[in-house]
């Protein structure tokens, strides 16, 4: 009885006295009463992922992590975009210790995200591409809101996703498909995400796809917490212990790719089309 009350209680989300805390570019909200924090991606236009958002959005895991929350969703303050991914601009004509910060800085909030110890959920509000698709994959459940891409489309422009992007979207994807669609750089609708299995579910709303991520973490309401994320830890620690164990080799790679001239010239066309795509509507 005390159980059926309490995930009735999760899944609802709850009253909704918050206790919110603020960083710069993110938001942690927990409710008081089903103990859930929303952790809220704000960087306009298109929480493009910067040093400083990827700095923001570490700090808030680890308060999340420190306060006993009962489970982490991830969200956006956007109508529309849940992350545009890696900000193009700290790769394009990059300052290389800027570039060095901002990549060892993503391999840490992915660490902490992907190997975060409370269960994870994102509620995806809108488009994800590439790191926003990281982002997502790294969570243990996705909702999606229609009407929206993910995908990790780094092949379209001429970029190979790391190691550690390709474990995520394979803890989501049977590998033939994973496999497929990183060779594509194919970015899935909403409708075809769930068809693939790249989402768990879809909502209607932001509000309907933070409903049924809290339903989520509330069917853990009854499960030990040191068991499930000891066995959560276990499912991940390959994972996990590839990037910790080659982390330097890993930013050596990236700085070298960033540095190809041909990559720059690949990028700036990139971002050129964005531009005229903003022109032309
Ligand atoms: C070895 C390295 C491996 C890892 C490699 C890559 C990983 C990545 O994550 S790379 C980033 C990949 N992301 C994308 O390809 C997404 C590009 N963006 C879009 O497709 C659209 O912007 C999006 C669908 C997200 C949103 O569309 P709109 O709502 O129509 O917005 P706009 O396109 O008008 O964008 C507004 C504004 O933001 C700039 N923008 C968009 N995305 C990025 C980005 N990822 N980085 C930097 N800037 C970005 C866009 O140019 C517009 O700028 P302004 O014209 O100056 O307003």
């Amino acid at each position: 009885m005390l159980h059926t009350n309490l995930s009735r209680l999760l899944a609802s989300g709850g009253p909704k006295r918050l206790i919110s805390t603020v960083n710069k570019l993110t938001t942690v909200e927990v409710n008081d009463k089903t103990g859930i924090a929303i952790l809220t991606m704000n960087r306009p236009p298109v929480n493009g992922l910067n040093l400083e958002l990827l700095q923001d959005l570490k700090s808030s895991i680890d308060e999340i992590e420190g306060n006993k929350s009962r489970g982490l969703i991830l969200t956006s303050s956007s109508p529309t975009i849940f992350s545009a991914g890696l900000d193009i601009l700290e790769m394009y004509k990059p300052d290389m210790d800027r570039c060095r910060a901002f990549w060892s800085q993503l391999q840490e909030t992915w660490l902490a995200l992907y190997g975060s110890s409370v269960p994870t959920a994102a509620a995806i509000n809108g488009h994800s591409p590439a790191g926003g698709c990281l982002l997502a994959t790294s969570c243990e459940y996705r909702v999606m809101v229609p009407k929206f891409t993910i995908g990790l489309n780094e092949t379209q422009l001429g970029m190979i996703a790391p190691q550690w992007f390709m474990s995520a979207f394979l803890s989501v994807l049977p590998q033939r498909e994973a496999e497929r669609a990183l060779n594509q750089g194919r970015m899935f609708t909403t409708e075809e995400a769930l068809r693939v299995g790249l989402i768990d579910e879809t909502a209607n709303s932001k509000e309907e796809a933070i409903e049924k991520c809290a339903a989520f973490i509330g069917t853990f309401a009854k499960v030990n917490p040191l068991a499930r994320s000891l066995t959560k830890q276990q499912f991940r620690a390959a994972d996990l212990q590839q990037l910790k164990n080659g982390r330097k080799e890993d930013l050596e790679k990236f700085l070298f790719t960033v540095s190809q001239p041909a990559l720059q010239k690949g990028l700036g066309i990139y971002l050129e089309g964005l531009k005229k795509k903003v022109k032309k509507q």
